[in-house]
């Protein structure tokens, strides 16, 4: 499969969201990544459902929405009305992981799990095969812009390898610090979801820098 490209719009500017979800809607973008921040399992409080819905509201591609939030089980329902495709729940923020999958399929969207930078890959073992995509991160999470945490490759290895006989499909998203610089290498190593903020809205030409993104083109290695 073609890996998919999900520009984040944490990125964007939010005093013309409009105009970058209409340049978003004529890219190669695949997904358009939402990150809500809640100020307590994350640094820095991003955006709620109000801005979900007005996004939903003009965007042509689904919404890729990441929770950096703790107990995200309280609020599965209302980013599904708000507008959500995918909803991805930290692994760190879930008491019973198992039911918030169970929870997030219900409703017909996606079910991810989000994974800091230093829980071990192993921890999604008994919970790979019940989920649709990983979303790794490959900075703390909080904010964008941030350096890319070199360690991911061999996570996106591990997890590749984890993966192959209980979940071949699985999707595995990577997300912060993805550049043109780092995505075949990412490519390469497994991943076949590149999240991009400051790559893609910090560019002169930010539809050019999607479709570079997604133009990258590999020779899967094995793992
Ligand atoms: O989840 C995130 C931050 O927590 C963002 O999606 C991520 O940082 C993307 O931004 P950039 O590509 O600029 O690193």
């Amino acid at each position: 499969m073609k890996h998919l490209v999900a520009p984040s719009i944490l990125s964007a500017d939010f005093a013309n969201l409009q105009r970058d979800i209409e340049m978003l809607n004529k890219s190669d973008a695949d997904w358009i990544h939402v990150d809500i921040m809640d100020g307590v399992f994350v640094p820095n409080i991003s955006f709620g459902f109000p801005v979900v819905k007005a996004v939903k509201q003009h965007a042509l591609k689904p919404l890729d929405v990441h929770l950096m939030i703790v107990d995200p089980d309280r609020y599965l329902n209302e980013f599904k009305e708000a507008g959500a495709n995918n909803i991805s729940v930290h692994f760190e923020a879930c008491i019973h992981l198992h039911r918030t999958i169970q929870k997030i399929k219900e409703l017909g969207c996606r079910a991810g799990v989000a994974i800091n930078p230093h829980t071990p890959i192993a921890q999604l073992s008994d919970i790979v095969e019940d989920i649709d995509l990983v979303c790794m991160m490959s900075v703390n999470p909080g904010f964008g812009g941030q350096k890319f945490i070199e360690s991911t490759y061999r996570r996106i290895r591990e997890l590749r390898l984890l993966a192959q006989d209980r979940n071949p499909n699985l999707l595995i998203e990577i997300d912060g610090g993805v550049n043109h610089q780092n995505s075949l290498s990412l490519l390469q190593a497994g991943a076949n979801v590149l999240v991009a903020g400051n790559t893609v809205f910090g560019a002169d030409d930010q539809m050019a820098s999607i479709k570079q993104l997604k133009d990258v083109s590999i020779t899967r290695k094995a793992v």
